[in-house]
């Protein structure tokens, strides 16, 4: 079974671990992918080419954060992966976000319609750190639902933030303005580094299009059945 808002974060160290997981759907409907640093810095714009000719729907996790000039390059370099997705910070504030949203919108064909994600706050950030180490006095909450504004103002079609906060963004901004949720822990699972976590059920029930899912696939022992629970999870 395969579940297209199911993306598997795939944070593996080398490419023998990630094509032994996705041979196992080799010739079958393929479920979606989250590409980072760890494998583009290391396989490279092509490798993610050759996944896109595959099948898979590619989620490119770059996470762009640079003044606009430097950000509109860098993506009009990336549309040429034919990507689906692709993550840039909000905190980069709105001329940014409109130079890389005009990119997208002067390099796009019928066939290449990357979309644009935000990331609000990481979902390793907490209220805590958000003041003491950051000094921002808002709510978490309240400074996540800011950015995912900005982001929508500016041309996003979506933000990353945390389950926590799906609600109140698409109160804020549209209910068709895409949440995307890393930060998923089935019950039971370590959130590790993660502070802002929820499970696979109540992302989608709070209304997030997309759950993002790493470690709770990939560091277990049978990761074909941990995608499957949580597919089966989100449909029950
Ligand atoms: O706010 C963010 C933005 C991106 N991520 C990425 O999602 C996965 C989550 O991995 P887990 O192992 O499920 O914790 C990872 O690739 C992050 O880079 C995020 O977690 N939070």
């Amino acid at each position: 079974m395969v579940d297209p808002r199911v993306f598997i974060a795939l944070d593996y160290p080398s490419i023998h671990e990630v094509e032994q997981l996705l041979a196992h759907w080799q010739h079958q409907q393929k479920p979606a992918i989250k590409i980072g640093y760890q494998l583009f810095y290391q396989l490279g714009p092509d490798w993610v080419k050759q996944k896109k000719k595959e099948g898979y729907t590619i989620f490119l996790d770059l996470k762009l954060h640079d003044i606009p000039n430097t950000v509109a390059n860098g993506v009009k370099s990336l549309m040429q992966l034919g990507v689906d997705f692709l993550t840039l910070h909000a905190s980069g504030g709105a001329a940014m976000i409109e130079a890389a949203r005009s990119t997208v919108e002067k390099h796009q064909t019928k066939g290449n319609q990357m979309k644009l994600l935000a990331v609000t706050h990481l979902t390793s950030m907490s209220d805590q750190m958000l003041h003491t180490e950051l000094g921002v006095t808002e709510s978490l909450t309240e400074n996540v639902v800011r950015l995912a504004q900005l982001a929508h103002q500016s041309g996003t079609d979506g933000v990353i933030c945390s389950g926590q906060e799906v609600i109140e963004i698409k109160d804020a901004t549209h209910p068709d303005f895409l949440a995307v949720t890393p930060g998923i822990r089935p019950h039971g699972v370590d959130a590790s580094d993660q502070q802002r976590v929820v499970t696979p059920a109540t992302a989608i029930q709070n209304g997030a299009d997309y759950i993002v899912v790493g470690r709770a696939i990939t560091h277990t022992k049978q990761p074909i059945e941990a995608y499957q629970q949580i597919c089966a999870e989100i449909q029950s």
